[in-house]
């Protein structure tokens, strides 16, 4: 056995030993030393330090050389590839569980980050000849980026950091470090500290494009002189994720203190936060792509104020003509299946373009009183995480779009897959039961009263009156099927998103979007499909109805497009089938991004 086993061996009950000893002559509670007589008596203690001895043990005469740094990455892939399998072996069980175990991929997490600190090649010796006088300097060395030198502007691409010059001192200071970049990686560059020298000229009064100069002429390492700003040199990682719900591009943004800087990015995409230090500037990675640094995203706050800009601009075109997405016309469609039971009050208002449609079933849509209120939650980040398929437990399946444009079609030839799996929720009605008919079969049939009473509690997802009677489906028969292991399929109003999104349910929402209109027609035309905009009049589409379509799907995807988690173009109907069905095995099967809200 080695020298440092030996010792590692010994060290706690030496230590146990000593406190001993001294037990009576030193001043603590006869309660904090059984406590930590206890710890270091532990086993989980005397595991770790012999853990240790081990290591040092094998790897006294070899460094440390990480074999790969997206261990994270790869425990995911496994995992999805693991769960798309059926009937796996206890040991690929075990496997599974064992990846999905929150400490360990912390512990991958972690270990990818310190993998991924590129201390290579090494920086030559520091200089010995640094003055007594200047010990409050230090001085950093960095390896120049190999990314291209020729656009750039600013020091950034080459450093991985900012320098501005301080308004008060007229000196130049580090703005910004990015995350992951040269700057950053040394852990000696800090915003604030003060720029002196670079390459041992001194840049204190020299304008912006000589620093620039110095930076882009350098070769292999360049050397800061730096006076250190005070006590800003923690910086710490933020672990949150994004999802962003618009497009950006940095090089189009007048705002950007930095463009080269920048991140692009597109409406879906996953971002990890790095940083949130500046209110209005984020540093930011897409999600899984640890080996590039951060760039630059405007901050929600900054987003916000953006956008709201954007729709003032916006609300003033519109006052002096021209139409905005808020304009658009919006028609009920009504099938007589309670499970499209549909309208909204904007389809009571039918604009001129509407007018010819004489016979809109006048349903009451209320789950709010106009959908324009969802636009006041700003959509700029949601924060999100995965969430994991538990077996037996199923996210229900929302189908939502234009009314029209197959969702019904589509939702009934997947229950036609499996009906045992996957269900529609039984809807409610005030309606008398009729021969033949079974309670909570094609509807739970209750009073009037008690429909009235649920319905003024809320728990209605969709309520409407149709001839005189009362039809409504529940938050409680969505939950029913859930916990009876059904994979429950729904194609509500598109206003129903708002009590359907929700941490209980956690439904997967996918938008059913129409193609083109020269594609919705010829489409629907070979497929001699059946306009249900009239349901005493059933025929095919007329081009208003498509033109409806489209409009309708422009006011859904403005208001509601970053609730959807799936699109599917409903142009060729067997593609957009197939389409659907690998959705859902996706749903059953791969941990996916959800709201953050829904993990905690
Ligand atoms: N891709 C497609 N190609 C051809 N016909 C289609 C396609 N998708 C749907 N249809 C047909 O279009 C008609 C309307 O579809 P469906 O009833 O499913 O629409 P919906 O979105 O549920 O609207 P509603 O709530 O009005 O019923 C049906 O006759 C359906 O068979």
């Amino acid at each position: 056995m080695s020298e440092d086993q030996n010792s590692s061996d010994s060290a706690l009950p030496s230590l146990l030993q000593a406190l001993n000893q001294c037990r009576t002559s030193v001043p603590a509670t006869d309660e904090a030393l059984n406590f930590l007589t206890g710890v270091l008596k532990s086993r989980e203690l005397n595991a770790l330090v012999n853990v240790h001895g081990q290591i040092s043990n094998r790897v006294k005469d070899e460094c440390f050389h990480p074999i790969l740094s997206n261990g994270l990455q790869i425990a995911v892939e496994v995992l999805d590839l693991l769960t798309t399998r059926k009937n796996l072996s206890p040991d690929f069980e075990e496997i599974c569980s064992l990846l999905k175990n929150p400490h360990l991929q912390r512990l991958l997490d972690v270990h990818d980050a310190v993998a991924q600190k590129d201390y290579n090649p090494r920086l030559s010796e520091l200089p010995q000849d640094v003055d007594k006088d200047e010990e409050t300097i230090k001085i950093a060395q960095l390896v120049k980026s190999d990314e291209p030198l020729g656009s750039a502007q600013s020091a950034e691409p080459i450093v991985g950091a900012t320098i501005a010059t301080d308004e008060q001192t007229g000196k130049y200071v580090v703005a910004r470090v990015f995350h992951g970049g040269a700057a950053y990686r040394s852990g000696l560059i800090h915003v604030g500290d003060e720029v002196w020298e670079v390459n041992g000229i001194n840049v204190e009064w020299k304008p912006p494009s000589d620093v620039l100069k110095i930076l882009q002429n350098s070769e292999g390492t360049i050397k800061f002189k730096l006076i250190p700003a005070d006590g800003k040199h923690a910086v710490c990682e933020s672990k949150v994720r994004v999802r962003a719900h618009f497009d950006y591009v940095a090089s189009l943004d007048p705002f950007i203190p930095c463009r080269e800087a920048g991140l692009d990015f597109v409406k879906g995409d996953i971002l990890h936060i790095v940083n949130q230090d500046d209110g209005e500037w984020w540093q930011a990675r897409r999600d899984g792509d640890r080996t590039t640094r951060a760039g630059l995203i405007p901050s929600r706050a900054h987003q916000e104020r953006m956008i709201l800009r954007e729709r003032s601009q916006i609300g003033k075109r519109t006052d002096q003509g021209p139409e905005s997405p808020t304009g658009l016309c919006l028609v009920s469609a009504f099938s007589p299946s309670l499970a499209s039971l549909t309208g909204c009050k904007s389809s009571l208002q039918a604009s001129p373009n509407c007018a010819s449609r004489t016979k809109t079933k006048k349903i009451m849509y209320d789950s709010t009183e106009n959908d324009d209120f969802d636009r006041e939650e700003i959509p700029t980040y949601e924060e999100v995480a995965k969430l994991f398929p538990r077996p037996g437990v199923y996210r229900p399946i929302i189908l939502i779009g234009p009314p029209g444009v197959g969702r019904n079609e589509l939702r009934r030839r997947l229950i036609a897959t499996d009906p045992e799996k996957f269900r529609t929720p039984t809807p409610f009605t005030s309606r008398p039961i009729r021969p033949g008919e079974v309670n909570g079969k094609e509807y739970f049939f209750v009073t009037r009263e008690k429909m009235e009473e649920e319905h003024e509690a809320g728990n209605f997802i969709e309520f409407g009156e149709y001839k005189g009677n009362l039809y409504g489906t529940s938050v409680e028969s969505v939950k029913m099927l859930v916990d009876a292991g059904h994979v429950c399929v729904m194609n509500p109003h598109y206003q129903a998103l708002k009590m359907l999104r929700s941490p209980q349910l956690k439904p997967f929402i996918i938008y059913i979007k129409p193609p083109a209109f020269d594609v919705i027609k010829e489409t629907r035309a070979v497929a001699y499909a059946r306009s249900t905009f009239d349901e005493n009049n059933s025929r095919g589409f007329t081009d208003d109805e498509f033109k409806e379509i489209l409009r309708s799907a422009e006011r859904v995807e403005f208001l509601y497009g970053h609730l959807f988690d799936e699109v599917i173009v409903n142009a060729d109907l067997s593609a957009a089938f197939e389409q659907l069905v690998r959705s859902v095995s996706r749903v059953e099967n791969e941990p996916l991004w959800v709201p953050a809200s829904w993990v905690q």
